[in-house]
């Protein structure tokens, strides 16, 4: 089973992830690793951190020559942002200022709910662990889910498709989208220029009011051929796999499976995707002569892949740690006081987009180790290869 975990806390020396499963000789390319941090370090509305930070991940194990050997893999990712920390971390209890302690949680961060549940004195110890900086190792082992779908000829990609009021207004092609990730600059990871441009005026106005803003990314698996994940349990569902995984990044709080939100307002005649024969299908890859027009489904029937585009679409809530707080409750007097505030970003979108492409990319790949099995990337192929050709004749 594919399996990763992440360690480590948002001003501590390093990120740990590791991902074990991976079957062996699949290629691992260092410069893509890194550059897949990159990109979750970029975005219109990111605070200082990102420019402290410049993510790298040091692989450690379970890679011989560039290609995996089938052992977990572990990679160590640095916190440049410790060292000015390392006097600040070991906090002793009672010393709130002198520590960081953020003893006026903020709303909507893990602040109060953490520092009851952990039994702290202060947030700090919470909002370490808490914070997105985890994301980052999540994006390192999700860069290697991605090499081994790539062996198999299956992409991962995101785009930003609204941010505040500001949105896309239509449809991205695969192309479209596939193109931005090579882009050197990222703005709002856009599509569109204008959309963007847009969307650029709400981070604005938010930076100029002392606010914070949310929006919604759109992830696509494009080449997944029919049949990955299963109807016949519900913890083996794609589309619940899928949830729970985009789900679990901070600060996302609904998950959409292709348009699900508006299908529930719709009649089904003009929902469904209409099923056709002997006409390969305009995008994807062909597994087989069975074809949609459209995709509303997202790529998912039953749980089980049909063939078409996954698109999972993510929405983020707004920041919480804002410029112009919100009330809060002091730890120390119970007085009302404002929520704490310390540097922080302010639009994330772009990034949890990058976030979640891991995520999606190691669920699927999960289930695809699953599916077709192997201890090694050729057995994996032959597997992959055989079903390709049964689904073709079916
Ligand atoms: C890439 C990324 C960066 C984030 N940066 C911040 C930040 O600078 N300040 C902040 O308050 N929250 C930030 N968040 C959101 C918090 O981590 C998140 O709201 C918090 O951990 C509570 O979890 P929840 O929102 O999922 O309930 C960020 C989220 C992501 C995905
Ligand atoms: C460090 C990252 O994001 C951080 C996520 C975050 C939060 O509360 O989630 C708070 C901020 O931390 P800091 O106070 O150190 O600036 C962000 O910068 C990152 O994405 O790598």
């Amino acid at each position: 089973m594919l399996r990763f975990s992440t360690a480590g806390e948002s001003h501590g020396e390093s990120l740990v992830a590791t991902v074990s499963g991976m079957p062996a000789g699949v290629a691992v390319d260092q410069e893509f690793v890194d550059r897949e941090l990159w990109r979750r370090q970029k975005g219109y509305g990111r605070g200082g951190r990102m420019r402290i930070e410049k993510d790298t991940a040091h692989i450690l194990s379970g890679v011989r020559h560039g290609k995996t050997i089938g052992s977990p893999i572990a990679m160590v990712l640095a916190n440049n942002d410790w060292k000015n920390w390392v006097d600040i971390l070991p906090v002793e209890v009672g010393d709130a200022t002198k520590h960081k302690a953020v003893a006026s949680p903020r709303p909507g961060h893990a602040d109060l709910a953490g520092s009851l549940k952990y039994d702290f004195p202060d947030a700090r110890y919470v909002l370490e662990r808490a914070s997105a900086r985890e994301s980052a190792a999540r994006v390192a082992a999700g860069a290697v889910a991605k090499m081994l779908l790539r062996a198999l000829g299956v992409e991962v990609a995101s785009h930003v498709i609204r941010v505040g009021k500001a949105e896309l207004g239509r449809a991205a092609t695969w192309e479209e989208i596939a193109a931005l990730q090579l882009k050197d600059e990222v703005l709002l990871n856009c599509v569109d220029s204008e959309a963007e441009a847009a969307m650029k005026a709400e981070v604005d106005a938010v930076l100029r009011t002392g606010d914070t803003v949310g929006g919604v990314f759109e992830v696509v698996v494009h080449g997944l051929p029919p049949g990955v994940g299963t109807h016949a349990n519900w913890d083996e569902r794609m589309d619940g796999l899928l949830a729970q995984a985009v789900m679990s990044l901070q600060a996302v709080k609904a998950v959409e499976l292709g348009r699900g939100v508006t299908a529930a307002e719709s009649v089904g005649s003009a929902v469904h995707d209409a099923i056709g024969y002997e006409g390969a299908p305009e995008e994807g890859r062909g597994f087989t002569k069975f074809s949609r027009e459209q995709n509303n489904a997202g790529g998912i029937e039953g749980g089980i892949s049909n063939g078409e585009d996954v698109v999972v679409r993510g929405y983020l809530k707004p920041i919480s740690t804002l410029r112009r707080p919100l009330g809060s409750v002091s730890f120390e007097t119970r007085e009302p006081v404002k929520a704490a505030y310390e540097r922080s970003d302010v639009c994330v979108v772009p990034a949890a987009g990058v976030a979640a492409e891991a995520m999606v990319a190691l669920t699927v790949a999960r289930l695809v180790v699953e599916k077709f099995g192997g201890d090694s990337l050729r057995e994996m192929q032959r597997n992959f290869n055989g079903y390709c050709e049964q689904i073709r004749a079916y």
